[in-house]
């Protein structure tokens, strides 16, 4: 079997696309343009080029670019000034900090600083508990994506049995309860999980984000699974993922790409994520067409 490739690059398009629509109709409603605060602290290269894509396609989806850059030896004071200046704005409809951050800054605290209602990463508390609790909120980009990505290829889910490698906050966590919520039977492993191998085969739908080239292989994967490789790794010859890819297309039904996949729908994701805090912070009532749950948080400061 030759696994049927998902592509993430078609699918982000299209999102972008409903996003651009969207606030063309947001700003012909009398709205204003979202704005995205991307920040970046530091030089590191592959943040730099991640960076650079969030703006240019926010640019491009119609949005105000809003991007802030700081040193890497900025105190971490001096970022949480930062991030408390665009919570105050209200020009600002989301704030992005790009992560990871350099090692001698507090990334949770500097998190934790970002009103829910801007927080289109979805990564604080307030919007991590309203996943956990299958309530409405700004979901992570790169779970939302893999899940639009699932829907997109007609993938069910409901009564599947769903692996998840990986128990980050960014990817693994957020990826099992989206997982969950569309009623999967989801089982995450991690780094002390006995045999891997033998867990990873029970899955119908296989979501591999440990951050490790090349970890699952094809006796990681059942015949037909649909296995989505979240992981990015710059090598010699270069981009791969977490999946082995070729022994794995050999058994798999449906395989996303490295690059190509998971990667091009985090920023689809994130813009639409951009849009709906925007539309929630104007009071304009949510689509459904950009993928994004309905009634983020509306709190946004003073
Ligand atoms: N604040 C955040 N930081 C980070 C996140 C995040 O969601 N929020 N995710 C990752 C990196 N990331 C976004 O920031 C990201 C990774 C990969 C891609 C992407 O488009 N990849 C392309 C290849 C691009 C290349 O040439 O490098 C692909 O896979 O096809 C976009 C965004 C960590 N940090």
């Amino acid at each position: 079997m030759t696994a049927r490739v998902i592509d993430g690059k078609a699918v982000a398009r299209r999102v972008r696309e409903e996003v651009a629509a969207g606030v063309a109709e947001l700003v012909a409603a009398g709205g204003t343009a979202p704005g995205l605060a991307t920040v970046l602290v530091g030089d590191d290269p592959a943040s730099e080029v991640y960076v650079r894509n969030k703006r240019r396609l926010s640019v491009e989806a119609g949005m105000r670019d809003l991007h802030r850059h700081l040193p890497a030896d900025a105190g971490q004071e001096t970022v949480a000034a930062l991030v408390d200046e665009l919570a105050a704005d209200p020009a600002v409809s989301g704030i992005l900090l790009q992560l990871p951050l350099p090692a001698h800054l507090d990334a949770d605290a500097l998190v934790a600083r970002i009103p829910a209602a801007k927080d289109v990463d979805g990564l604080t508390t307030d919007n991590a508990g309203l996943l956990a609790q299958g309530r409405p909120g700004l979901r992570p980009c790169t779970p939302a994506g893999v899940m639009a990505l699932l829907d997109e290829y007609e993938v069910p889910l409901a009564g599947a049995e769903a692996v998840v490698v990986g128990r980050s906050v960014l990817v693994g966590r957020p990826m099992a309860q989206l997982l969950l919520a569309r009623d999967a039977t989801v089982t995450i492993c991690h780094s002390r999980t006995r045999d891997l191998a033998e867990v990873c085969r029970r899955a119908d739908v296989l979501v591999v984000a440990a951050g490790i080239p090349g970890l699952v292989g094809a006796d990681a994967v059942k015949p037909g699974a649909v296995v989505v490789d979240v992981g990015i790794h710059r090598g010699e010859d270069g981009l791969r993922g977490d999946v082995d890819h070729d022994p794995a297309a050999e058994v798999a039904g449906a395989l996303t790409p490295v690059p190509g996949g998971v990667g091009p729908m985090t920023i689809a994701m994130l813009l639409a994520n951009t849009l709906a805090a925007a539309r929630a912070q104007q009071d304009v009532e949510q689509g459904a067409e950009q993928g994004v749950e309905q009634e983020v948080p509306r709190e946004v400061p003073a």
